[in-house]
Parts: structure tokens; sequence; C-alpha cells
């Protein structure tokens, strides 16, 4: 068995946007937030607008707390492939991206 961490293109993310399928992006890692949607204080909304990109931003700008950012690491499927990576975010933990992780 490999335990190795499930890759997604954006393309592959992209379209999971709907109450019926919500993906997104935190930190280069991707989380299935269908189920969350209708448990969200900040209501259904925000996050279905946010599904199918990167919320990176969005989270962060509102400050959630840690017990937000513990609800949403229980929902990770995976990550975001290296290709699709940009430079300025790096996947919590242990990001093996080359583009962001300059290997000295
Ligand atoms: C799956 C991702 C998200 C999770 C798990 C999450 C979780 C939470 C939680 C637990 C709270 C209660 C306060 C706290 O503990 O910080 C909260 C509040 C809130 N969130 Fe999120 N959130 C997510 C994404 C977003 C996004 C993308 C936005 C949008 C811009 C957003 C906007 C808000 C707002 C405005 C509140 C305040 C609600 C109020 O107090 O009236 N959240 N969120």
């Amino acid at each position: 068995m490999s335990d190795e961490v499930q890759q997604y293109s954006l393309e592959e993310i992209k379209v999971h946007n709907t109450s019926e399928s919500a993906w997104c992006i935190y930190k280069n890692g991707v989380y299935d937030i269908t189920k969350y949607i209708d448990e969200h204080p900040g209501g259904g909304e925000q996050l279905l607008e946010a599904s199918g990109g990167d919320m990176t931003e969005a989270f962060d700008d509102f400050g959630h707390s840690d017990n937000a950012l513990q609800i949403l690491k229980k929902l990770k499927i995976g990550e975001l492939r290296i290709e699709d990576r940009t430079t300025d975010k790096k996947t919590e933990g242990n990001c093996r991206c080359r583009k962001c992780c300059v290997i000295m």
C-alpha cells in the first residue's frame, strides 16, 4: 500500500463548485467542504463562492480561530499537484514543492 498523498490538478478542483460537491484549496491542500456548507457559522454562501478555487486569502482575511483550522484539516482529501502551485503559498507542514521550497 502506498501512503502517498493524493494529488489533484486545478482543472479537477474547479468543477467542484456546487452544493453537491464543493472542494477548495487552502495553502496547497485540497479540501472537500461539501458537508460543512450547511454548518458554517459565516453562512454557506461564503463557502460556495470560495469553492472550486483557492480560498487561502478569504479564510485568512477573516481571521478564523484555531478551531476553524481544525475543522478544515479534517476535510482534507489531498494536495494541489506541484505543477499547479504558485510560489508564495506553502502547504502546511511538509511542502515538497520545488518552487517555493528552495533546496539549499
Ligand atoms: C471550509 C472552510 C471554512 C471553515 C472550516 C470555517 C469555519 C468557521 C468557523 C468555525 C467560524 C466561527 C468563528 C471561528 O471559529 O473562527 C467561522 C466564522 C466565519 N467565517 Fe468561516 N470557515 C471557512 C471558510 C470561510 C470563508 C471562505 C469565508 C469567506 C470569506 C468565511 C467567513 C466567515 C465569517 C464572515 C464568519 C463569521 C460569522 C459570524 O460570526 O457571524 N469562512 N468560520
